[in-house]
């Protein structure tokens, strides 16, 4: 690895993100000084004076299912309303399942800077594989200090094939062990919006493709400068996240300019609901704008699952939601279509959602 002085600052960009190294490599040079491509507008930093310490998103503990299950359907639907984001506990995903997916990120990322990059944008064989840093940095002022594997489920035999080996199967074990507690949580929220059975046509539509991505947020110097994941909402159904015990998630609270941690517990799973579903219950679940603070003294790695609807599904409110008149608030939209206008910018908070709205 080259030490900070042997680079030259102006050369950051090419040894970042052409050359694959990511912020993972410009930190283990022991960079003192965050370099200004890092460096966000005041407004987009993570500030304590944001920050609200007396509220917290619900801890559901998923192990009631059977035992009162209309309850726990209940809890998962107004946190879904009044958050938009919750944790479930006894979830039945192994500790072990996950500590191993954890393991695997660290080893993913341990490789050199040559390996992981086969799995660039320009370098990989297939768009279902694509290694990168911070979200689009041909599109952003200020990059952000992360980087990334994200993975496209389409069957085993393509991930055997074109998922990288050193966390190919601690990957594709988390999907499956997820499959379960991924449609409870659907029964529950659709329960909710009046749809009575959730039919292959429904769970082709909530749960037709699914993407895991694996996230390394190595430590950084001058933290408050920069974040880690800038202000937005998922473009999933569902988002099922696994992090470690670093910290560092923001979430903004509904109607207000303020932001809540989510505190790491172990075992637990966080769960947000992304636009696809904000879409499909015409705006009564909430997709919430969320954020990562970079940090000063750890590492810190995240594995979300997003659950999506197919690239090649129309998206738009149910017919259940409207059937008692409620006029749609947004229009039918090509999901890939919807995907794309996410991922060709810079992060922008809520914006996204605009792009399916009934003007
Ligand atoms: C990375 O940091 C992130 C990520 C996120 C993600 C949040 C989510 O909610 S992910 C769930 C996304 N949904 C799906 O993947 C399901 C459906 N998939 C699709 O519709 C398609 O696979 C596609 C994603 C639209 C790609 O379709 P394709 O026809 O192959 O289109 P392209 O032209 O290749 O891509 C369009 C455009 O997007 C960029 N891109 C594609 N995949 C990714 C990716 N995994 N990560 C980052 N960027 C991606 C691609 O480069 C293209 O941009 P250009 O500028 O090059 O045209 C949340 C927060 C994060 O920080
Ligand atoms: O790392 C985290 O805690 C959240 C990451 C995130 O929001 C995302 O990947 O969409
Ligand atoms: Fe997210």
């Amino acid at each position: 690895m080259p030490a900070a002085a042997s680079i030259d600052l102006s050369d950051i960009t090419d040894f970042v993100v052409n050359e694959g190294h990511g912020v993972k490599g410009l930190s283990e040079m022991g960079l003192q000084k965050l370099p200004k491509q890092y460096i966000q507008p005041m407004e987009e930093r993570i500030t304590k004076s944001t920050v609200i310490l007396d509220d917290h998103i619900p801890v559901i503990d998923m192990s009631n299912w059977d035992i009162d299950n209309k309850l726990v359907c209940e809890k998962i639907c107004n946190a879904a309303e009044k958050w938009g984001f919750f944790q479930i506990i006894n979830h039945d995903i192994s500790l072990e399942v996950l500590e191993s997916v954890k393991e695997a990120t660290y080893r993913f990322f341990k490789q050199p800077a040559e390996e992981k990059n086969k799995h660039s944008k320009e370098n990989s064989s297939t768009n279902n594989v694509r290694y990168g840093t911070s979200f689009t940095p041909k599109a952003e002022k200020a990059l952000e200090w992360k980087d990334y594997l994200s993975l496209f489920y389409v069957s085993d035999e393509d991930a055997a094939d074109l998922w990288p080996s050193a966390l190919r199967d601690e990957a594709l074990d988390f999907l499956r062990n997820s499959e379960i507690v991924i449609k409870k949580l659907l029964e529950a929220l659709m329960k909710g919006l009046n749809v009575k059975q959730i039919d292959q046509t429904k769970e082709s539509l909530l749960m037709g493709s699914k993407r895991i991505n694996v996230n390394y947020y190595p430590k950084c110097p001058n933290p408050e400068l920069t974040v880690g994941v800038g202000r937005h909402s998922d473009v999933s159904t569902l988002t099922i996240l696994l992090q470690d015990n670093i910290g560092g998630l923001y979430v903004k609270k509904l109607e207000s300019d303020t932001w809540v941690h989510v505190p790491p517990i172990q075992g637990a799973l966080v769960i947000n609901i992304g636009d696809a579903l904000q879409i499909m219950s015409n705006g009564r679940y909430k997709s919430i704008e969320h954020r990562v603070m970079a940090n000063g003294n750890n590492n810190r790695i995240s594995v979300p699952i997003f659950v999506n609807p197919k690239p090649s599904d129309v998206i738009g409110p149910l017919a259940e939601v409207l059937e008692s008149g409620e006029e749609p608030i947004y229009k039918q939209v090509l999901y890939s279509d919807y995907v794309k206008h996410f991922f060709r910018k810079a992060h922008d908070g809520k914006d996204t959602v605009d792009f399916a709205k009934i003007n």
